[in-house]
């Protein structure tokens, strides 16, 4: 929607707010890439060093390992040194609580707030992921960062709310589903639920309390995992493990007959290597198959929401998640209300350098989707094509109901039939047409104020996009890192979005009084009714009765889709409100007053 010839400005990556691109960069898939150092035993091989370098904390160069090249092979383009930037990009000197940051932090905290968030580490056999998703007692992965902040935030904003956090933990090995949180776990199978989703039967799900209740549990969890000793990775992961954290939490604000509730996946994605490349066999190889079988799929479904996300063309909209259990399993966060990161592992070692690149160029690929995410950001917006689809759909019923009732009219009333009633008949059919007339204008006026509310909806919904975007461009801004040209168009930018923020406003208290004075006129018309019905009781009377009491029913029903409607604004408003909340806390309240 356009106001003032105003188009809401978009929102872009939350969690690297300083990076601001001035073209359409935007994007809630955020892909951060980290390098893992040489490990001891690869530095006393004297033919090892290290080839990757990271520059400015989101460019990653991969050096050509020919050492041999020359400055002229560089310039004229035959060595493979190669370039990708991203959201972020960790040398080997992060820690894990680094990444963390930089990463998922904001993500977590939008857990709380309803917001479904899902996190893949991908990369090479032994570069990483589990170092990073599992992470050690010394230094916990983002696995237990994110189950701690989940407390942390709970016990700081939310202490006097009714809150449940449980888990699962699974992990799919060879296209099989065993859950990590039981001893000898048996295969379990995946069951579409019409109103939950896909869900795995029988898997244990734990209730937590600290962060504590789940350490024991995922440290047990990890040992079961497969593993084996590739010769790539003395403990290498031969399966997916799926981490699900479920927030459950009951504001308790005017909103409290909500509960909001979001689910924070973390995948530690078996290595991306390929079979043929670590010299397996036999059951490894297999392994190593159908690893790829699951990445191969989740890399499919992420290109197609991608499209989606695009707006491409029906017919290109379909996503294959029934191609592995994986990707049926990370269906609900990946589509629809979810935020994802993806971090990506790459060793920095010169023998690595094949696998480095392909998955740098894989994480490159899954970046594109951020041009997308600009929808899937503003998951506000999904909500209001619903809610668009859902109002159509009961104004189509309203518009079925007036036929209906315009039919029973025509069916002659019995008194019609009594020849010493003409007066009588005279009076009740004017009587009708008035209680007509006047169900008519509460129609009218029901439905003006379900559009009326939706405009504000929407005002709402853009300005709240802008004022993410004001308060990235003030961080790019006073970060002063910026080309003169990024700078520039910075400035400019920000004076576009005022001004959208200020004329928005302005719409936002029009629209306001229009509401109130709606509602006027809805007691109005209402009292009115009241004051047809009672001042009338002369023999018409039963006959009126008969009619308007039909339509009273019908009234009702209209009421009641009416209250369904207004719950869902509601609720929009609620999401909008957490939203706020968020920004408020992030010290954007101000830029709101
Ligand atoms: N950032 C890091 N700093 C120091 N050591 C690391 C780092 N990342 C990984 N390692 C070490 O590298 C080895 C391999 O790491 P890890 O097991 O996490 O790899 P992986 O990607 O999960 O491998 P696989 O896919 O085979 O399971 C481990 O010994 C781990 O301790």
């Amino acid at each position: 929607m356009d106001y003032n010839g105003k188009t809401p400005v978009k929102l872009s990556s939350v969690v690297n707010a300083q990076r601001y691109v001035p073209s359409t960069s935007n994007t809630s898939l955020i892909v951060g890439v980290r390098v893992r150092p040489l490990l001891k035993s690869e530095q006393t091989k004297s033919n090892r060093k290290d080839i990757i370098r990271v520059i400015d904390g989101k460019v990653v160069v991969v050096l050509d390992p020919d050492e041999s090249k020359d400055y002229l092979d560089q310039v004229q383009h035959r060595t493979k040194e190669r370039r990708y930037t991203f959201d972020v990009a960790f040398d080997f000197q992060s820690t894990n609580r680094e990444v963390y940051d930089m990463t998922l932090r904001d993500l977590v905290s939008a857990v709380l707030y309803g917001i479904n968030t899902t996190v893949f580490a991908y990369g090479a056999t032994g570069s990483g992921k589990t170092y990073t998703m599992v992470g050690s007692p010394n230094d916990p992965g983002l696995m237990i960062l994110s189950l701690q902040q989940v407390f942390q935030d709970r016990d700081r904003l939310f202490r006097d709310e009714e809150f449940s956090v449980t888990c699962t933990y699974l992990e799919v090995y060879n296209e099989t589903i065993y859950d990590l949180l039981v001893k000898n776990s048996g295969p379990l199978e995946l069951r579409e639920d019409p109103e939950q989703g896909v869900q795995v039967a029988g898997l244990k799900h734990v209730p937590v309390s600290t962060p504590d209740d789940i350490l024991g549990l995922l440290e047990d969890g990890n040992r079961r995992r497969k593993t084996e000793a590739t010769d790539a990775n003395s403990a290498s992961s031969r399966s997916h493990a799926v981490l699900e954290i479920l927030v459950k939490r009951k504001p308790l604000n005017h909103y409290r007959v909500q509960q909001l509730r979001a689910k924070l996946s973390l995948v530690d994605l078996a290595g991306s290597e390929r079979a043929a490349e670590t010299n397996n066999a036999g059951q490894k190889l297999r392994d190593g198959a159908s690893i790829n079988r699951s990445l191969l799929a989740l890399a499919n479904c992420i290109n197609a929401l991608g499209k989606m996300a695009a707006g491409a063309k029906a017919g290109a909209n379909y996503v294959p998640y029934r191609n592995s259990k994986l990707t049926r399993l990370l269906k609900d966060g990946l589509s629809g209300n979810s935020r994802t990161a993806m971090i990506t592992t790459v060793a920095a070692a010169n023998d690595q350098y094949h696998h480095s690149i392909n998955t740098l160029k894989y994480a490159d690929r899954a970046k594109e989707i951020k041009t997308h995410v600009v929808q899937n950001v503003g998951t506000v917006e999904s909500h209001i094509a619903d809610y668009q689809r859902m109002i159509d759909a009961l104004q189509l019923e309203v518009s079925e109901l007036r036929g209906q009732l315009m039919e029973h009219q025509a069916v002659p009333s019995p008194s019609s039939n009594s020849p010493t009633n003409g007066t009588s008949r005279g009076f009740e059919d004017d009587l009708l047409t008035r209680i007509d007339n006047l169900v008519q204008d509460m129609n009218e006026n029901i439905e003006e104020r379900i559009n009326l509310q939706k405009a504000v909806f929407e005002i709402e919904d853009a300005n709240l996009f802008n004022r993410y975007e004001l308060k990235q461009l003030e961080e790019f801004l006073s970060a002063g890192q910026g080309t003169v040209k990024e700078v520039a168009e910075g400035r400019d930018r920000r004076a576009d979005i005022q001004i959208a923020v200020r004329d928005n406003e302005r719409e936002l208290a029009k629209y306001k009084a229009e509401i109130l004075a709606n509602e006027n006129s809805r007691t109005d018309i209402q009292s009115r009714i009241d004051r047809l019905v009672s001042s009338n009781s002369n023999v018409a009377f039963l006959n009126f009765m008969r009619t308007f009491r039909l339509q009273a029913i019908r009234l009702q029903e209209m009421k009641f889709q009416m209250a369904v409607r207004d719950q869902i604004i509601f609720e929009q408003r609620a999401v909008i409100s957490n939203l706020w909340k968020i920004i408020n806390r992030s010290g954007m309240g101000q830029v709101r007053a």
